[in-house]
């Protein structure tokens, strides 16, 4: 665990849900004959994480995808049905809106039961207060019972509470749109800071453009189950791509395209047929060069590309060209084509690396076809340094 702030293996949790109300109390009363009334829901299913300290994750998905579910789970608030979860370190979260907080009490209360349960002392806490106070700038509703406070002023003071009360890992879970874009911004910075000084941040938000900002990986979760886990660039694209392929489809569907055209149109607009390296054992310095063939289904197609990218084996990005980035413009055509991609002079040093293949459109944003480390390489260096790539350099004596 010494480098893991949270370790999550095979967690699943699942709701009973019944038709009616009756139902649950007549399964509570078949004590004999053990007859079930329920039929079992999914919120997460099987997910495995390990989330290394300091590391700022975005978690992505759409509604009830099971996001907030997992953060809960984290925060242990709420139990898992299956599997082990391990955090190491004190936790802060922001769940929605009310979660941890009692609406009788005053803000002030609310703020010494919070460091309570976080295991901080009174006196610990009378420390903390000014801090709390300040950030929170609700002014004399500090002292009002929490139950009149408007959305926003209970962002502010939770907020506030959570971020300053030095936990080592903070959860976020999309509380920060309700607030003002002036306290949105404050929220950020202090998380930027949290983030700079090595600690780790959950981040839940349907603002994509703020998890590519603020986090350096993504996880996407699609109907509890874990689709991706990645660079949070990466994981984003793949996202917004696949949203955009949905919204197309809908379109297509309300447009009067049959449900099978409509399948068709989404799964079907182009695929990767093969991809072939010039030799998956390779020397430093030594030309490298990748064939790939791609299949197109339907001449409409905008702005296709290709791209390559380089990971190292425990998925750190390095490096990933794409043909439209790089200003060629690819065939568009219905049918098969092929684009070769060609390094001089590979400046990767020793070691294993994965390549991954992937076929967008219009510039990107809808992904035809992707392969994860479609191969991997194994790189030789004469050369004797260390690092993953060759920086071409001299050295000069005065
Ligand atoms: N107490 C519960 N009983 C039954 N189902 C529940 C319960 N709590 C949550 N769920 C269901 O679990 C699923 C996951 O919910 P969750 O709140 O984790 O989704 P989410 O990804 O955070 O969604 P959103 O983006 O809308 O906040 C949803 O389908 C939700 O309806």
């Amino acid at each position: 665990m010494s480098d893991l702030a949270i370790k999550i293996e095979n967690v699943t949790k699942i709701y009973r849900l019944y038709k009616k109300p009756m139902d649950r109390l007549k399964e509570s009363m078949s004590f004999f004959r053990k007859k079930e009334y329920h039929h079992k829901f999914y919120a997460l299913n099987n997910i495995n994480l390990e989330i290394k300290k300091g590391d700022s994750i975005g978690i992505v998905g759409k509604n009830g995808s099971g996001k907030s579910t997992l953060l809960k789970i984290i925060a242990g608030v709420l139990t898992q049905t299956e599997g082990q979860v391990m955090v190491d370190g004190k936790v802060s979260a922001l769940l929605e809106l009310g979660t941890g907080f009692n609406p009788e009490y005053t803000g002030i209360e609310n703020i010494y039961a919070n460091g309570l349960i976080m295991g901080y002392s009174k006196e610990e806490m009378d420390t903390k207060l000014d801090d709390i106070v300040n950030f929170a700038q609700i002014g004399e509703y500090i002292d009002q019972p929490v139950k009149t406070y408007s959305s926003g002023m209970f962002a502010r003071l939770a907020f506030a509470t959570a971020i300053n009360v030095d936990p080592e890992i903070l959860i976020v879970d999309e509380v920060l749109a309700v607030g003002d874009a002036k306290f949105q911004i404050k929220c950020i910075n202090k998380m930027e800071e949290f983030k700079a000084s090595g600690k780790t941040v959950l981040f839940v938000s349907h603002t994509l453009e703020q998890i590519k900002r603020f986090c350096t990986k993504g996880v996407w979760i699609d109907q509890g189950e874990m689709r991706m886990f990645d660079d949070v660039t990466h994981v984003i694209d793949m996202y917004e791509s696949e949203m955009l392929k949905e919204s197309m489809a809908q379109k297509a569907l309300e447009e009067g395209n049959s449900l099978l055209e409509v399948q068709e149109l989404d799964i079907h607009l182009g695929k990767i047929r093969t991809v072939t390296c010039s030799s998956e054992k390779i020397n430093t310095f030594e030309d490298f060069t990748v064939d790939i063939d791609y299949e197109l289904f339907d001449d409409y197609i905008a702005d296709p590309l290709v791209g390559v990218a380089f990971y190292t084996i425990d998925r750190q990005y390095i490096f990933g060209p794409n043909t439209y980035l790089d200003g060629l413009k690819i065939p568009n055509t219905k049918g098969l084509h092929h684009v070769r991609y060609v390094v001089p002079r590979l400046p990767l040093l020793g070691g294993k690396y994965e390549v991954d293949i992937g076929l967008f459109a219009n510039k990107s944003i809808v992904n035809l076809d992707y392969k994860t480390s479609a191969f991997i390489i194994e790189v030789v260096a004469d050369y004797f340094t260390e690092g993953l790539v060759h920086i071409d350099h001299n050295w000069e004596i005065e």
